[in-house]
């Protein structure tokens, strides 16, 4: 018997990274609404990609995670089909131009997945809007968001997993401190009662009860080039603080509002952290990034299932 299978949008978000140099500069206006960097930002940011190779390897990374999660999804149902879209925040393929498409192709019911862990107003709030707004406009597919995943055990596992397996090289596991960190944002979201921060504590404390370790903290990290406050403390100051007080020898980084190897990974920890572990004479570690590992590809396929499920 021929089953028809029913089709669905696999609509995967995600921040976006210049492709070449000649993009930075467009991306980086994209990302500040608009307004053009200064010569002097626009210098510095070229310079950081040149210090991780030239350019991100996130777009490979993002491209190669909606493609396994797409292979995935069809192994796991035999009455649907998916294809995934990639919608990007600041550069080609937009948001926008992901949900064109999928109506293009006949699509009526889509189900969407940003590629960062936690909600907050100021990212995964409004890469959702941006896609309802565009396919109620178009009259697109209907679109069952996914609006924050950090909890999903899987990932909570993936984490665990790989801190236990560094702890496994430290030497001094005594004097070891994990420090679980995200993507900075405006001190101001606390205002509206975001649940950003309280995100990113629960996650610490779910990945180190079962990764059974005691000695962690909360930090922020790649906060922007803004006047107002940022969410601290920052990671480097938090290294140094936590060094001051407490002389631990080795630290353990653990970015986990990011699921991939880009510029914030590659410079802001592995160049910035490190630094500071070095000049203060203590050991550096960075367990790796989940990219498209399949026990990751696991977690996100699971996330979509239970939102599926709960559509029904
Ligand atoms: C919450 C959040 C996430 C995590 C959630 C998510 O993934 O959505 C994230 C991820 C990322 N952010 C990235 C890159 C950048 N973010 C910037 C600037 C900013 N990010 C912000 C927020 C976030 N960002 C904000 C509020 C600004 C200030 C904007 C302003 O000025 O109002 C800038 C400008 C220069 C600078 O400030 O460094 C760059 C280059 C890359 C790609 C790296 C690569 O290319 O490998 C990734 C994955
Ligand atoms: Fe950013």
């Amino acid at each position: 018997m021929v089953v028809m299978k029913k089709k669905i949008g696999l609509l995967v978000m995600a921040y976006g990274t210049p492709r070449s140099k000649e993009e930075i500069e467009p991306y980086y206006t994209h990302i500040r609404h608009g307004r053009k960097p200064s010569e002097e930002a626009l210098q510095d940011l070229t310079e950081r990609y040149e210090a991780i190779g030239g350019t991100s390897p996130l777009a490979k990374i993002t491209e190669e995670q909606a493609n396994s999660l797409e292979k995935h999804l069809n192994e796991l149902y035999d009455d649907r089909e998916f294809k995934a879209y990639l919608g990007l925040k600041h550069i080609a393929p937009f948001i926008e131009d992901a949900v064109a498409s999928m109506k293009e192709d006949g699509i009526e019911e889509a189900v969407s997945i940003v590629l960062a862990p936690h909600f907050s107003t100021f990212s995964v709030k409004s890469y959702n809007e941006r896609a309802k707004e565009e396919s109620e406009k178009i009259n697109g597919p209907v679109i069952h968001s996914v609006e924050s995943w950090y909890q999903e055990p899987k990932f909570i596992q993936y984490w665990a997993e790989q801190v236990k397996e560094t702890m496994e090289k430290v030497s001094n596991k005594e004097n070891t401190c994990v420090i679980f960190s995200a993507h900075s944002l405006p001190e101001k979201i606390k205002e509206y009662g975001d649940p950003y921060p309280a995100q990113l504590e629960e996650t610490a404390d779910l990945i180190a009860k079962e990764a059974g370790i005691k000695t962690y903290e909360i930090g922020w990290q790649s906060e922007g080039n803004t006047p107002d406050p940022w969410l601290g403390p920052d990671v480097q100051d938090l290294t140094r603080e936590l060094y001051e007080k407490h002389r631990y020898t080795s630290i353990i980084y653990c970015p986990v509002g990011f699921v991939a190897d880009h510029l914030e990974v590659l410079y802001d920890n592995d160049y910035e952290c490190k630094v500071v572990t070095d000049e203060l004479g203590i050991d550096y570690y960075r367990p790796e990034m989940p990219n498209d590992k399949p026990e990751f590809i696991d977690c996100l396929a699971t996330v979509i299932q239970k939102k599926l499920a709960e559509t029904k």
